[in-house]
């Protein structure tokens, strides 16, 4: 982890507090003292352990100051071994010893019965059933994989955007059939939507609602996991299709970026039409370039005039999202670190920076059809994918929404 983190010491844990659903009511960690009785970290498992994504969550896992590795999860072809025999490891550190000699488990929930949150870097074909068989059986699932992402009470967070939504939590456990108490899935978006929304928040929130959008993007083959596509269709090429993904990108932005509403019986839903209505248009090409997604946007603004690139850039730079003020240890100092040279971002350059927590945004410039034209490139394991979930869960923890 970077040594830009804000860090806590398990001392430091917060105390869980009920869910608030106005964000505003929130405590932070530094108003509330330690956790009461709690001296150690949290157990947490991991699914899908052997994968990109499940690499990227032990390497983080290992060195987590609230959190511990206690599970490991994957398919029958590695259940039953040590990790380290089960991993085709690609990370730039050593395996960590903590977890070198766990046996794999069998992705059942009774094998992570000791843990209180499992992360999920599942394969999606699987993911389904399997982490709704971990949520019946009241544990805290965060999920990277599509399934649930549509669901319409579960949250889809990007932890730098929308952790208000963490507030439908309460709603998914009472209408699980029987009800939970502390089971519950939530969701962080795909790579490419996570890295542009972020910037796209920052500039709603200064400038108000952006009303249509044209993103391209150029992503990294880490994004089709382990071993993904085959040396002889990348090299050399670029391939302008990448299944599904066109779709998922215009339709998480409308969740993420919409409120929740509540009818008068006070049950919620998430509301993509109640905000100010935002067309938005996706076209996905996959690049030789092993991690960091790359992505050139062009905003329309519902206020006119416009705001200059100046303002945007400001206005990028300076955001400043809730995640950091409730002190998320994983949270990165700069949400968004905006390059003033006129040839970055670059995947090779950038993508590590921060550990790749944040975004990076650069070439913002006027757009001569819609607004305002920019660059953003997101690490899509990291801020893309286990990163943001390890914040969200840190936020579910601080809000109580995790039974320390
Ligand atoms: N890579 C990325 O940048 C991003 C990925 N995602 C999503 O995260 C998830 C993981 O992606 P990624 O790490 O790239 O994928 P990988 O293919 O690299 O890893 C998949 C993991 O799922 C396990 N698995 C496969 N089938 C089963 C099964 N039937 N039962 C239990 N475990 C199983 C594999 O175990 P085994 O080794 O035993 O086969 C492996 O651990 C996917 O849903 C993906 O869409 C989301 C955002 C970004
Ligand atoms: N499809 C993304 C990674 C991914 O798995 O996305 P999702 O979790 O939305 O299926 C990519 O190829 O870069």
């Amino acid at each position: 982890m970077s040594s830009t983190s804000n860090r806590f010491s398990p001392s430091k844990l917060p105390y869980p507090r009920p869910m608030a659903s106005d964000p505003s009511q929130s405590q932070s960690p530094t108003d509330t003292g330690v956790l009461a009785g709690h001296d150690s970290k949290i157990n947490v498992g991991v699914l899908g352990a052997t994968g990109t994504v499940g690499q990227r969550f032990i390497v983080l896992l290992s060195a987590h100051p609230w959190f511990k590795i206690h599970a490991l999860g994957a398919s029958s072809r590695s259940a039953g071994k040590p990790y380290c025999r089960a991993v085709t490891w690609k990370q730039p550190s050593p395996i960590p010893n903590a977890v070198k000699e766990l046996v794999v488990q069998e992705c059942k929930a009774e094998n992570f019965a000791e843990c209180k949150i499992v992360f999920s870097g599942l394969d999606a074909d699987a993911a389904g059933e399997i982490e709704a068989a971990f949520r019946s059986a009241e544990l805290a699932v965060f999920s990277n994989a599509k399934n649930y992402r549509r669901d319409p009470h579960v949250p889809l967070i990007v932890p730098f955007v929308n952790p208000s939504h963490l507030s439908i939590i309460p709603q998914q456990q009472s209408l699980h059939s029987p009800p939970l108490k502390k089971g519950f899935i939530v969701t962080n978006a795909n790579c490419s939507t996570t890295g542009y929304v972020i910037p796209l928040s920052a500039l709603e929130k200064a400038f108000g609602p952006i009303e249509a959008l044209i993103v391209t993007t150029m992503q990294a083959i880490s994004g089709a996991g382990y071993p993904g596509i085959p040396s002889l269709d990348i090299l050399d090429n670029v391939v302008p299709y990448i299944g599904g993904e066109e779709e998922k990108i215009e339709w998480e932005t409308l969740k993420i970026l919409g409120g929740i509403a509540e009818n008068d019986e006070g049950l919620k839903s998430f509301d993509m039409h109640a905000r100010h209505p935002l067309r938005v248009s996706a076209s996905c090409n996959r690049v030789p370039v092993i991690d960091g997604h790359t992505e050139c946007v062009s905003v329309r603004f519902a206020k006119r005039p416009p705001p200059s690139p100046q303002q945007v850039r400001e206005a990028l730079a300076a955001y400043s999202p809730e995640v950091q003020a409730l002190g998320c240890p994983s949270a990165p100092r700069h949400t968004i670190t905006v390059h003033e040279e006129p040839d970055r971002p670059q995947p090779r350059l950038d993508r590590y920076y921060q550990d790749g927590a944040g975004v990076n945004v650069g070439r913002v410039r006027q757009c001569q059809v819609l607004d305002i034209k920019f660059v953003v490139l997101a690490n899509n394991v990291s801020i893309g994918a286990a990163t943001s979930s390890i914040i969200n869960a840190e936020l579910a923890v601080i809000r109580g929404a995790v039974q320390t």
